[in-house]
């Protein structure tokens, strides 16, 4: 593939990793790519590299438009791996009289790569850097997603080059947001953000109110991962505020693992209780929905609702998986329920309770447990609690 030129004289040289599947642990994820561009100006300059297997690719991409030897400076706007495997290979191939990152990216790369000899130049929000008929400013995003983060930003092309924020892990032969299917686009960008940003929503909102404040003019947001928005940036900044504010809509969860399908008897009754308030159910059974997906739907769902059986005196393995997933990316303002067959000692509901609790989701009942195999009765009263979990959420998102 040619490189792509995304503005006048900026060019994508990044690479498409098609079959990664594995993102900080296996996930479902399709694939993904590793954008890195090109500024051809007085002072040649690349932004980011790409995965280390991946810098013959950008090598070659990059001498389709200039030899390398004569780009000046090398840009880390993020020393994950993805992006910065490449830096050693590149940094010796180009010689840059530069590579620009933050204080945190400096001290990033010398853990990462043990090289203390590499040119450094440290930046920090707001400063700018000339390179001929651009400028490069830098915007540091401080635990967005690392604490090396920033942004480059280019205000004669009005680009933002956003790093991992904004980004998608889904590998595609076309380069713009305007190319592909746009609800098939904000799927992936929302799986994103709900396993990878959810967490850092707090400073996400931090982040707008001060692209906001330097009224930052952006026409084209290109990040490190998936499609480059140049029809219309301003739907994944609104998106962002969204999901960052972490909005709710009547939608509910049911997640569980099974041995014997008593707790899947369970769900379902759970299902039909919520359904019968109108709310949209998720029904996800750990055996057939990877967590990543799981988490993607929990986004924009105000009720969660776990299952599992108990298991020599705990939590099912795959329910304990998805729970100290989901704590860890702080799903913040749900309502929950916790429930589970047991044979005869029965902690799993209450450890699902405990879990839902210090993750401050209100509970609308006490943990709902079964002996063994639900009968009628039992059915009945998960379904009044599906009801009432419904119920619920109607309420609150009324109030
Ligand atoms: C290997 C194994 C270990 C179990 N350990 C416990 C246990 O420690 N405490 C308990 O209350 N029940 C235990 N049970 C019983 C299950 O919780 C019970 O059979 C339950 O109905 C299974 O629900 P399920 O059909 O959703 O898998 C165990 C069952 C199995 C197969």
């Amino acid at each position: 593939m040619k490189a792509v030129e995304i503005k006048p004289g900026v060019y994508w040289v990044g690479a498409i990793d098609w079959n990664i599947r594995d993102f900080h642990g296996y996930s479902t994820y399709m694939g993904t790519t590793y954008n890195a561009f090109l500024i051809v100006d007085r002072d040649i300059t690349l932004v980011d590299t790409v995965k280390k297997p991946f810098v013959g690719e950008l090598l070659e991409r990059v001498s389709q438009i200039v030899n390398p030897k004569d780009i000046r400076y090398l840009v880390v706007n993020h020393v994950e791996m993805d992006h910065s495997g490449g830096v050693p290979e590149v940094v010796s191939a180009i010689e840059p009289e530069k590579v620009i990152c933050s204080e945190m990216g400096r001290k990033a790369l010398l853990r990462h790569y043990h090289n203390p000899d590499w040119p450094y130049h440290v930046v920090s929000t707001g400063d700018v850097i000339s390179i001929g008929s651009k400028e490069l400013h830098f915007l540091e995003t401080r635990m967005l997603h690392w604490p090396d983060s920033m942004f480059t930003y280019i205000p004669q092309d009005r680009l933002l080059i956003s790093s991992d924020a904004f980004g998608q892990h889904w590998a595609t032969s076309q380069r713009f947001d305007d190319e592909v299917d746009g609800e098939e686009l904000m799927r992936h960008a929302a799986k994103y953000y709900a396993n990878i940003i959810l967490l850092y929503s707090p400073l996400v909102q931090k982040l707008l109110e001060k692209v906001k404040s330097l009224n930052l003019d952006i026409d084209m947001i290109a990040p490190d991962h998936g499609l480059i928005w140049r029809s219309n940036p301003r739907r994944i900044i609104e998106a962002y505020d969204r999901w960052s504010r972490q909005i709710a809509r009547a939608k509910a969860v049911v997640v569980y693992d099974t041995m014997w399908k008593s707790t899947e008897k369970m769900a379902h009754a759970v299902a039909e209780g919520l359904m019968a308030e109108e709310i949209e159910v998720k029904l996800m059974s750990l055996k057939a929905c990877h967590r990543s997906d799981v988490v993607t739907e929990i986004l924009d769902a105000k009720g969660v609702a776990v299952g599992s059986p108990t298991l020599n005196n705990g939590l099912f393995p795959t329910v304990a998986d998805l729970l100290t997933y989901l704590k860890g990316l702080k799903p913040a303002g749900k309502l929950g329920l916790a429930f589970g067959s047991y044979g005869w000692s029965g902690e799993a509901a209450r450890i699902i309770a405990d879990y839902l609790r210090d993750m401050k989701f209100e509970l609308v009942q006490d943990p709902l447990r079964v002996n063994y195999v639900p009968g009628k009765d039992e059915l009945k009263d998960c379904f009044e609690a599906g009801k009432k979990l419904g119920a619920k959420i109607k309420e609150s998102l009324s109030s």
